[in-house]
């Protein structure tokens, strides 16, 4: 890609597309520029780890690049908007991270006509494996979406889906890997507990979750088969799902799941105002 690529806002998600992006090498580093509110110490560490630009005059960032990633917190939206609008010209295609925040809000902050789509990535980008969906605002043609599609596939897969889906979809693959690490941490403090070996457990479980999504991916069955087709009558896994139904795991990731679902529309509630 010809583009250059600036980011506003140099946290973990910037960190993982930058790291993605340029593993991929989809655009050459000398075409990545990141800035952030004020930590000059971080920006220095995002330069010497992938080679890209870095500065703190935001002004200099705008007129280097064609699209514009915001990648700040969503509190922080309104302020980083009012700071960038009179830099920008109608050119530059703004994508935007943010959990919960509307390409409407963006678009009326902004008062102009930039083309803005939202995507929402998840850390896994850091090595090519995010699962993105990508939507896109009033003024964003076929051909921007199709863009920043290439651009996000360069950091795992994409699929492209409805603004009114985006807190589920956050919830599911944005805050995703975040639910199964949880699961991998409770599975830590067995193998703790039992005295087993870390070093035997840890790729074993890696692996294991590796086979399952894989599994998962390659077979024609259902997970409620799949996991069938493990479960021994009067066997381990049988035992094992009982305890977990008596833990009403199931309910508990539902409820996960629609606490951030909803999470995502209070962020819009609280920071579009
Ligand atoms: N982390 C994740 O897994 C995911 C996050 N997201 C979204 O990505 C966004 C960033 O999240 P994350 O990287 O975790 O957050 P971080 O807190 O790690 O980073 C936020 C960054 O924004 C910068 N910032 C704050 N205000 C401004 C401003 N006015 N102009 C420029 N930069 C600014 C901060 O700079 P400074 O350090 O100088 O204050 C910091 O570099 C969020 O909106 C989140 O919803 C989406 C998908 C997954
Ligand atoms: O927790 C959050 O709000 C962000 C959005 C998805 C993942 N992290």
């Amino acid at each position: 890609m010809r583009e250059t690529i600036a980011f506003l806002g140099a946290g973990s998600m910037a960190e993982a597309i930058i790291s993605g992006m340029t593993a991929n090498k989809i655009v050459s580093t000398q075409q990545i520029i990141a800035t952030n509110r004020s930590n000059q110490k971080r920006l220095l560490e995002l330069e010497g780890t992938y080679h890209i630009k870095t500065s703190l005059d935001k002004k200099e960032v705008i007129e280097q690049s064609d699209i514009l990633i915001l990648a700040m917190k969503p509190k922080d939206i309104k302020v980083a908007i009012a700071e960038i609008k009179s830099l920008l010209t109608e050119n530059k295609i703004i994508v935007s991270l943010l959990a919960g925040i509307s390409t409407g809000f963006i678009q009326q902050q902004l008062a102009t006509k930039n083309p803005i789509v939202r995507v929402m990535p998840n850390t896994s980008a850091m090595i090519g494996q995010s699962a993105t969906t990508i939507t896109s605002g009033k003024y964003a043609s076929a051909e921007h979406v199709h863009l920043i599609e290439k651009l996000m596939t360069s950091i795992g897969t994409t699929i492209v889906i409805k603004e009114e889906d985006m807190d589920a979809f956050t919830a599911l693959a944005g805050s995703g890997p975040a639910f199964y690490y949880y699961m991998v941490e409770a599975m830590e403090q067995f193998v703790e507990a039992k005295g087993l070996d870390k070093e035997i457990a840890k790729p074993l479980m890696v692996q294991t979750i590796k086979g399952a999504a894989a599994m998962l991916e390659a077979s024609h069955d259902s997970p409620k088969v799949l996991r069938e087709k493990i479960t021994s009558p009067g066997g381990t896994t049988e035992t094992g799902i009982n305890t977990l139904s008596e833990h009403r795991f199931q309910a508990a990731i539902i409820a996960c799941l629609e606490q951030a679902t909803l999470r995502s529309k209070e962020l819009r509630d609280l920071f579009e105002k």
